[in-house]
């Protein structure tokens, strides 16, 4: 696919352009070590490098031409130079130029908020399917085409992969795409040149400030992508979060809220919320979800919400919705002998805080609770501590672990988190540094009737360590521990 350098270019503001704007491109590379003969190179300033510095590595590996924010010092003779104000956002309008604007043939939802993006997007993704629509989704978990799956690397991906991905979904038929947009993503503009037809707002609480710099900034960094909604899209928020309101203040889409508590356009009412799932009344009926816990109800809100603002037929809509289950590693219920651990991919203060007082409210006395956490490393340091106090207040016994321990030692992350804990509540708890057996204890501990929670890697199918990703999944060993244990 070539297309001229000019036609690429189309909307981006130019700073400075030198050589042959007509240049025939086949590929955008926005990484020196992906850039094949025929390519752009777009160079951006980055958290780790700044992608300046390997222009000439671009220029030798077989770029023709450079898209940069500072032009380099020497301008070699052959090669045609763009300079632009923002280069990321600047590949966004190229990725979209490039890729014929597949954002604008097809319904493109976004999903944000500090939690519930997979479970709502993966929600919808499988709703519209059983709708009768083709259907894409762009998650944590996984992408999908339609049943087929494309192993996802962000919750995002860069905007070049995300335009590739909507090129392959309209080939395959889909009419909607449910992406979760993170907010390192709409920071580094991931998510620029792209057209949506909606967003939604789940929630936002504590997490990525080590990013970020702070709350306010991670606020701002969700509100930007309801900002920049045109005015033919809608924007459903959360009316029951503190900041909901806040994310429609500048948008020019038709805004839409969800709410439990305060008044909204959509709303339901907890009936009841059992280990089998939810019985919300809605619209002054009764409707049954497999879906578990009250932040559910939201989430089941969120996806209705949507669907309805999409016309879809709204009966047919709660028929098929409490027939669906979630995505993988989301309240994920293994039971052997009794026991009953439960998978989940709490990995913030408030995900962790919700999943646990949705365990107490489902126990009907006599049970031990036992929970086993640990925290990321390289990621935001604030959350350890709180994590770890939530752990200890909401359950009978804590079991520390590991995480992805990443590039940071495992000791000093779980010291981190033990220092979030009182003298009294240390005493409830274990560490025990290696995952494997942290599980191995808690299921030796547990007896009929217990609840073990694993949080923290939900879906995950490693534990990455140094650089490397070694196989690990706790819901499978939590099972063939459980098992072994308790010889069922
Ligand atoms: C902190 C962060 O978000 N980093 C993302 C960012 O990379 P970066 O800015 O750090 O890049 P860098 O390494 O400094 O390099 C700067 C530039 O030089 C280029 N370069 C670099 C080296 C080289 O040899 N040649 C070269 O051209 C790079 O391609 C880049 O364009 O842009 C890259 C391309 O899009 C991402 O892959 C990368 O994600 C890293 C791997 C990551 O771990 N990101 C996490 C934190 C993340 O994005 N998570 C969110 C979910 C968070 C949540 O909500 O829970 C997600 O959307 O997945
Ligand atoms: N609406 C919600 N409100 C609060 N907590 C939630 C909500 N939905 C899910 N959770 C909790 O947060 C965890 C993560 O949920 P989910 O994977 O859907 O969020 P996410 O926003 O995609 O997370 P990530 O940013 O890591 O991709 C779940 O395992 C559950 O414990
Ligand atoms: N999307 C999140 C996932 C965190 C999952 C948790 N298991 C961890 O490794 O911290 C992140 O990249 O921060
Ligand atoms: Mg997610």
């Amino acid at each position: 696919m070539r297309k001229p350098l000019k036609d690429i270019l189309y909307k981006v503001s130019l700073a400075s352009t030198k050589g042959d704007m007509e240049l025939g491109i086949d590929h955008l590379a926005f990484d020196s070590r992906k850039v094949k003969s025929g390519s752009v190179f777009i160079a951006m300033p980055g958290t780790q490098v700044d992608g300046h510095d390997y222009i000439d590595k671009a220029i030798e590996s077989g770029a023709s031409a450079v898209v940069c924010e500072k032009l380099p010092g020497e301008l070699l003779e052959g090669i045609t130079y763009v300079q632009v104000v923002n280069a990321a956002k600047a590949l966004g309008l190229m990725a979209a130029n490039f890729y014929g604007h597949p954002s604008e043939k097809l319904k493109l939802i976004a999903v944000t908020g500090t939690n519930g993006k997979t479970t709502t997007a993966t929600l919808l993704h499988q709703l519209f399917l059983e709708l009768g629509h083709g259907s894409g989704l762009i998650s944590t978990v996984e992408n999908r085409i339609n049943q087929e799956i494309i192993p996802a690397t962000h919750t995002t991906p860069d905007v070049i992969t995300i335009n590739e991905l909507l090129v392959r979904m309209l080939g395959k038929g889909c009419t909607h795409c449910f992406m979760e947009a993170s907010s390192h993503a709409i920071v580094q503009e991931r998510t620029a040149g792209l057209k949506f037809a909606g967003a939604l707002f789940t929630n936002i609480s504590h997490d990525h400030l080590d990013y970020h710099g702070s709350f306010s900034e991670y606020i701002k960094a969700k509100k930007k992508l309801f900002d920049e909604l045109p005015k033919e899209a809608f924007a459903l928020i959360n009316a029951d979060d503190k900041r909901g309101l806040v994310m429609l203040q500048n948008t020019k889409a038709r805004p839409f809220t969800y709410a439990l508590k305060y008044p909204a356009d959509y709303k339901a009412k907890v009936l009841s919320n059992t280990l089998q799932g939810l019985e919300l009344e809605i619209e002054g009926q009764s409707v049954w979800f497999r879906m578990i816990g009250e932040f559910n109800a939201y989430n089941l809100l969120a996806v209705m919400g949507t669907a309805f603002i999409l016309e879809e037929e709204e009966e047919e809509v709660l028929r098929q919705l409490s027939q669906l289950k979630g995505a993988p590693g989301r309240f994920d219920q293994v039971e052997a002998g009794g026991i009953t651990a439960i998978v989940d991919y709490a990995h913030t203060p408030d995900a962790l805080e919700n999943v646990l007082k949705t365990i107490q409210k489902l126990r009907t006395g006599g049970e031990t609770l036992i929970t086993i956490v640990g925290c990321g490393g390289n990621r935001d340091k604030a959350k350890r501590p709180v994590m770890a106090k939530i752990a200890c207040r909401l359950s009978d016994r804590v079991i520390f672990t590991s995480d992805n321990p990443r590039n940071e030692d495992p000791m000093e992350i779980l010291k981190e988190m033990e220092a979030g804990v009182s003298p009294i509540d240390l005493k409830k708890t274990l560490t025990i540094e290696d995952r494997r057996s942290a599980i191995k204890t808690a299921c030796s501990m547990a007896e009929k009737g217990d609840i073990i929670l694993i949080a923290g890697k939900g879906h995950e199918t490693y534990q990455e360590i140094k650089g490397v990703r070694h196989p690990f999944d706790d819901k499978a060993i939590a099972k063939e521990l459980l098992k072994l244990i308790h010889r069922e």
